[in-house]
């Protein structure tokens, strides 16, 4: 019998690249419908997000230590050997454990002949460890830094390129903690609902501490279970919600704002994250907030989470919804990204996103940011936010906005968004605001925000 924890870690693996599934969904409901639990289940997780992390770098030690290439390996075995060269190179498990128990993975599931491939090969990663297998395959640092650090740290090379573009002259000091922070495994973030509960009161009754910089904001130990479990949670009194999410929606509510400040649009809110920040905050003033999302299920989920809070959700498409033009005091537009931002919440996203997204997605958000625009009123404000570092996705949409506005003959006016985020270090030179899971503890979530004149 193949041990439990190791079967489901494979299992997970297999899932991601047959169904394209989501590691953190598969995942947990094997170890529940398997009542794995305790080591085992803490096992399972460390091996299959960790396998899907780590997937290229993997794959270049196997590719080297196989006679065969690897796209003429079979699907399944080729799932065994990543499973057992991520505990060969990324956990204290000792080789020769590591290569039993995936050799005994691959006889049960595929018979001897696959088991003697596999066991020839991992014995060939087990002769040097992962620095050593840095050193000898990946380019030289002092000739091409963004290939050595993609292999060492597993990310694609796109990837770390867009990294070090939005990091800059930074780059070159902090790309290494930026990529590795996607490793490191994330806390959990509540947002307490304005009006409902302090962050006080929430991290008492979640046994959590209160966020550095979100008042709302609550940090939940890693691993500290099923946030979806927690009384406040289930009772609608708090939200899972990143930090950095919060704080660029809070951003959009600290700008000053002359006149009426009493109808808030939210034009993309599936599933609703910022909507019941957004929500409750303007229904404290007795504002309202007009929430729009194309995708029916979605326009569901945010409806759900809204209920008691005085949102309206519109199921449309934001470039065209019928909602009134020039009538908004404040306007979110969280448009559709790569996600860049948030692969540490995301074990396989590195590696499923593709380059040839960025243009489609870019021309969507520049689409919606302008429709966002029309939809403020003169005086009102727009943020135009991203969970993704991505220069084309951030500053390129920005700058083509600006221009485009004003040939349209919509005066707008790019504020420096660094004065409301208070109190968080490490901003950058403006106008926009990156924020960083290195520096801030937060996803990489980019925040500009604009006023109509
Ligand atoms: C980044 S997510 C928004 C997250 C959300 N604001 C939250 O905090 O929970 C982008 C959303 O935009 C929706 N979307 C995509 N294209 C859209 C469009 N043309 N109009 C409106 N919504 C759109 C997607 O279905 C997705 O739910």
């Amino acid at each position: 019998m193949a041990d439990p924890a190791r079967q489901a870690a494979l299992d997970t693996v297999r899932a991601v690249r047959q169904r394209d599934a989501y590691a953190n969904l598969v995942l947990p409901r094997l170890l529940r419908e398997r009542r794995i639990s305790g080591r085992d289940a803490a096992l399972a997780t460390e091996l299959a997000y960790g396998t899907c992390r780590a997937q290229g770098l993997l794959d270049a030690v196997l590719d080297r230590c196989s006679d065969r290439p690897l796209h003429q390996v079979d699907g399944s075995l080729l799932d065994a050997l990543r499973l057992g060269a991520y505990q060969l190179l990324r956990t204290r498990i000792p080789a020769h454990a590591a290569v039993a128990a995936t050799v005994d993975l691959v006889r049960g599931e595929l018979g001897s002949g696959a088991s003697g491939f596999a066991n020839a090969v991992l014995r060939r990663v087990a002769e040097r460890d992962e620095a050593e297998w840095v050193a000898e395959l990946a380019p030289d640092p002092t000739e091409d830094l963004v290939g050595h650090l993609a292999l060492a740290h597993a990310h694609p090379r796109w990837i770390t390129q867009s990294f070090a573009d939005a990091l800059g002259g930074a780059a070159r000091e902090e790309l290494p903690a930026a990529l590795a922070a996607d490793d490191a495994r994330p806390a959990v973030h509540l947002t307490a609902r304005p009006g409902a509960v302090t962050a006080e009161e929430l991290a008492l009754m979640s046994g959590g501490e209160e966020a550095p910089y979100s008042p709302y904001g609550v940090h939940l130990e890693p691993g500290a279970g099923d946030p979806a479990d927690l009384d406040p949670v289930r009772e609608g009194l708090a939200t899972v919600q990143d930090e950095g999410s919060q704080l660029v929606t809070l951003a959009l509510t600290r700008v000053e704002v002359a006149g009426a400040d009493e109808r808030w649009l939210d034009l993309c809110a599936g599933p609703g994250g910022k909507a019941v920040l957004l929500g409750a905050l303007v229904g404290i003033n007795g504002g309202t907030l007009d929430a729009v999302e194309r995708a029916a299920h979605r326009a569901e989920l945010v409806r759900k989470v809204t209920g008691d809070l005085p949102v309206t959700v519109h199921v449309a498409d934001g470039r065209e919804s019928r909602l009134p033009e020039g009538g908004y005091d404040r306007v979110l537009v969280d448009a559709p990204c790569t996600g860049l931002g948030a692969l540490r919440r995301r074990p396989e996203a590195r590696w499923r996103r593709q380059p040839s997204d960025v243009a489609e997605l870019t021309k969507l958000q520049r689409e919606l940011l302008m429709a966002g625009i029309r939809h403020a009123r003169p005086g009102g404000v727009v943020a135009y936010v991203l969970c993704s570092p991505h220069l084309s996705e951030t500053l390129g949409v920005v700058t083509d906005v600006v221009r485009r506005s004003a040939k349209a003959g919509f005066d707008v006016e790019q504020l420096d968004a660094r004065p409301y985020f208070p109190g968080v270090p490490e901003l950058g030179d403006g106008a926009h605001v990156q924020l960083w899971p290195h520096r801030h503890g937060t996803d990489a979530m980019f925040c500009a925000l604009f006023r109509r004149r």
